[in-house]
């Protein structure tokens, strides 16, 4: 008899739990793409469905913590979940029960992208979930991805400079993170520079800013790169550098997508590896 098991090719599993974006920039879908493009088979419990495209968030859905928990369990009892990442949880009863679920699997490679507001300014973590995303959350996970705001909020400080910026990497420490990665998207300046921060050294990981409006979903892609990473067995180091990577590669390489603030391009990072390979500029020839 064929030993099927033995014959099928293992490759690394990633779980992402997060909000559904129509639109396809942000995200389960940039996750997703983000996964396949690095090698990873992806895996999916959403917390909500958002509508919405690239001028905006016109309507959330979220789902009940059971449904949550019930997707979650789905994926932890049949296959292996190498690394996992959160997005959107939206509210303290998700929030609790992603943590029960973590509790539960004692999965230990996972990503927290702190998602608080889309673009727009739509609301995607409500104010009374704060509380337990750091208390019941935050001291479960390996790496925290917030941009400033975010950090600002999950620290009560204000980030005006480098030194801030450390201090707040600091203070998420305390709360029991192994690793933070403070992502430069929202400052200003000629590079965009990420700060990772392991409770003993800092490091940075820094490219050229790109002048674009375009950066619908980065903050979901990066994690979700860095989640695939990790699901490979990479360092957090070495992951956080992939990540930066591909996500450069993603906002460089634009596509367009929309009327608003558009998504990046998932699988620019493939393709400049790919010699030959098709690319976005050659679609519009
Ligand atoms: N204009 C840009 N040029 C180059 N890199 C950028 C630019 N904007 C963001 N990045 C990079 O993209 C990654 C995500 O950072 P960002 O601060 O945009 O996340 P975010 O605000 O959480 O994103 P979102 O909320 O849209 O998902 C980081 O590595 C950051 O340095
Ligand atoms: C569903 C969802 N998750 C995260 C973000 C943040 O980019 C978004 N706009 N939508």
């Amino acid at each position: 008899m064929v030993d099927v098991q033995s014959s099928r090719r293992q490759v690394p599993r990633a779980l992402t739990i997060a909000g559904s974006d129509s639109g396809g920039g942000a995200g389960i879908q940039a996750d997703l793409k983000t996964f396949q493009e690095l090698g990873v088979f992806g895996m999916s419990a959403i917390t909500a469905v958002t509508a919405q495209n690239t001028t905006g968030v016109q309507a959330v859905y979220p789902l009940s913590p059971e449904a949550v928990t019930e997707q979650i369990r789905s994926v932890g009892r049949d296959i292996r979940v190498d690394a996992l990442k959160t997005g959107m949880l939206f509210s303290h009863e998700i929030i609790e029960a992603v943590a029960a679920s973590l509790e539960e699997f004692k999965w230990t490679r996972v990503v927290v992208d702190p998602v608080m507001v889309a673009k727009g300014g739509s609301v995607l973590l409500q104010d009374a979930a704060l509380s337990a995303f750091k208390r019941k959350l935050l001291p479960l996970v390996e790496v925290v991805t917030p941009n400033i705001p975010e950090a600002e909020r999950l620290t009560g400080m204000t980030i005006r400079n480098a030194s801030n910026k450390r201090d707040a990497a600091k203070q998420l420490i305390d709360l029991g993170i192994r690793y933070v990665v403070m992502k430069g998207g929202h400052e200003t300046g000629e590079e965009a520079v990420d700060l990772l921060y392991d409770g003993y050294c800092f490091s940075e990981f820094s490219a050229k800013r790109i002048d674009t409006v375009h950066t619908h979903g980065t903050g979901c892609t990066f994690s979700a790169a860095l989640t695939a990473g990790l699901a490979h067995g990479l360092s957090v180091e070495l992951a956080v550098q992939q990540a930066k990577a591909f996500i450069q590669a993603a906002i460089e390489d634009g596509i367009q997508i929309g009327g608003g603030i558009g998504p990046t391009n998932h699988w620019a990072y493939r393709q400049q590896r790919t010699p030959g390979a098709w690319t976005a500029e050659q679609s519009l020839a």
